[in-house]
């Protein structure tokens, strides 16, 4: 029989979501998970691929609104609950979702699409560049100390109910985001995401705690999200602290959270994940060797409409570039462009005859566009090839931010 690929209809999610469950392992979701899912997904923009009456391929994508190198909130696409049945792989389903997923995406208003991948080796085909990385944390805070700036001391603590203080997080968070590439503007019931608190997935870990710093007049400036999980050994408590979230721009806010999960009676270890590469936690251990830090991809990143996206950001330096672009599964995007940075901050991105000063694909170009990846780098990797002599520095310092991106979470 053949497949049909559609849009899926309302009453068709439960059993689109059992397949879903299906092509990750078949583990069932606990059902406060399973109707947060169902409360976020965009049935319009969810595709499932049928064989008869069964699910066997599905994708879908949220409307996010992305900060990029500026500061601008671009709509982005993010691309998720991919997964194709395991009686139906590598026969090329995952292909033509993504055919059609991008299709779509061309005919609307996001110029990039963007994903965190179960494997990082899916969807550089596609066109996704590796944009964001972070960091995983494991802190041995019986030998790691930490230096804190002043002002730290006067920073008030309160421990409070995550739900009751979720409006005065979500403004810190809120207050993060145009400075930092890679942030989502978070759309309403996406701020509920960071509460999802299943007993069956604590893994035997307390419930969610939340504690806030506030400045002298009560006012929230930060917080911090993060479970206690005991663990009791013959020579006495070797419990864990595990971090959701620490978020404050103040610096003297960040280090007194910090310190406040260093501290934590009966636990030895702080374990985080998801960190930006430029934590300044980093900064504040005495030892950052037995904080065990390992660095993964985070975010996934494509040009849909090319000169649209190199247009929605801001450049560090002026530039004036023709790149030779290649990209096979977008074909529109291929070929010449000549894109301008001027220091008055205009940006312009054309077809061009002139002849190519770089030459690269659109991958490179998804890894280079929040400015954590250097087009330098790239080139190291000769992925990006320079055409005419110092094409290249002038590039990669434009394209290059001064904050590293950072996606916080998964979606
Ligand atoms: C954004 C997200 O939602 S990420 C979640 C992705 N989903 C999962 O990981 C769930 C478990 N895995 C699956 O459901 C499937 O194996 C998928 C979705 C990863 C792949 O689906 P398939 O239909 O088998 O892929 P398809 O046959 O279209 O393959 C397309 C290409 O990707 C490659 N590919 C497919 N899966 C993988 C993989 N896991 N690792 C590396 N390459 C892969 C294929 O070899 C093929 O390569 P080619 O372009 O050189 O021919």
């Amino acid at each position: 029989m053949a497949l049909e690929m559609r849009v899926l209809r309302r009453d068709e999610w439960d059993v689109w979501f059992d397949h879903l469950e299906l092509a990750f392992g078949g583990v069932t979701e606990p059902a406060p998970s399973r109707e947060h899912f169902r409360s976020l997904t965009e049935p319009d923009r969810s595709l499932g691929v049928w064989d008869g009456e069964d699910c066997v391929g599905s994708a879908s994508a949220f409307g996010f609104r992305l900060s990029v190198p500026g500061g601008a909130l671009v709509p982005a696409s993010g691309v998720t609950m991919v997964g194709v049945a395991p009686t139906h792989r590598r026969r090329g389903v995952l292909r033509s979702l993504m055919r059609r997923q991008l299709d779509d995406i061309r005919t609307g208003e996001e110029p990039i699409a963007v994903l965190t991948a179960s494997e990082p080796e899916i969807y550089g085909r596609f066109g996704y560049g590796t944009a964001a990385y972070s960091l995983a944390v494991d802190i041995d805070t019986t030998r790691v100390r930490l230096s804190v700036p002043p002002g730290t001391d006067a920073v008030r603590l309160r421990l409070v109910d995550p739900e009751k203080s979720l409006a005065d997080c979500e403004r810190v968070y809120a207050g993060l985001v145009a400075a930092r590439p890679g942030m989502l503007a978070r759309q309403p019931g996406w701020e509920r995401d960071a509460l999802q608190d299943v007993p069956e997935l604590r893994g035997g870990a307390s419930p969610l705690k939340c504690v806030v710093a506030e400045d002298p007049d009560g006012g929230v400036i930060g917080y911090a999200r993060y479970r206690v999980k005991p663990d009791w050994e013959l020579i006495g408590s070797d419990g864990k602290v595990e971090v959701r979230e620490v978020h404050a721009p103040d610096p003297a806010a960040y280090a007194a959270l910090w310190r406040y999960l260093f501290e934590i009676d009966l636990t030895w270890h702080v374990r985080a994940y998801g960190r930006p590469v430029d934590d300044a936690l980093l900064h504040l251990v005495s030892d950052v060797r037995r904080c065990r830090v390992q660095q993964r991809d985070a975010l996934h990143l494509r040009l849909v409409d090319l000169p649209a996206a190199l247009e929605a950001r801001a450049y560090g330096a002026a530039v004036d570039v023709v790149l030779e672009v290649e990209d096979a599964f977008c074909p529109w995007n291929a070929g010449r462009w000549r894109l301008t940075a001027g220091a008055d901050g205009a940006v312009r991105c054309v077809r061009s005859q002139d002849p190519a000063d770089l030459a690269l694909s659109v991958r490179e170009l998804g890894s280079a566009y929040l400015g954590g990846v250097t087009l330098t780098s790239l080139a190291g990797a000769g992925r990006v090839r320079e055409l005419r002599a110092g094409a290249l520095r002038e590039a990669s310092r434009a394209f290059a931010g001064d904050v590293a991106p950072w996606l916080p979470h998964n979606f």
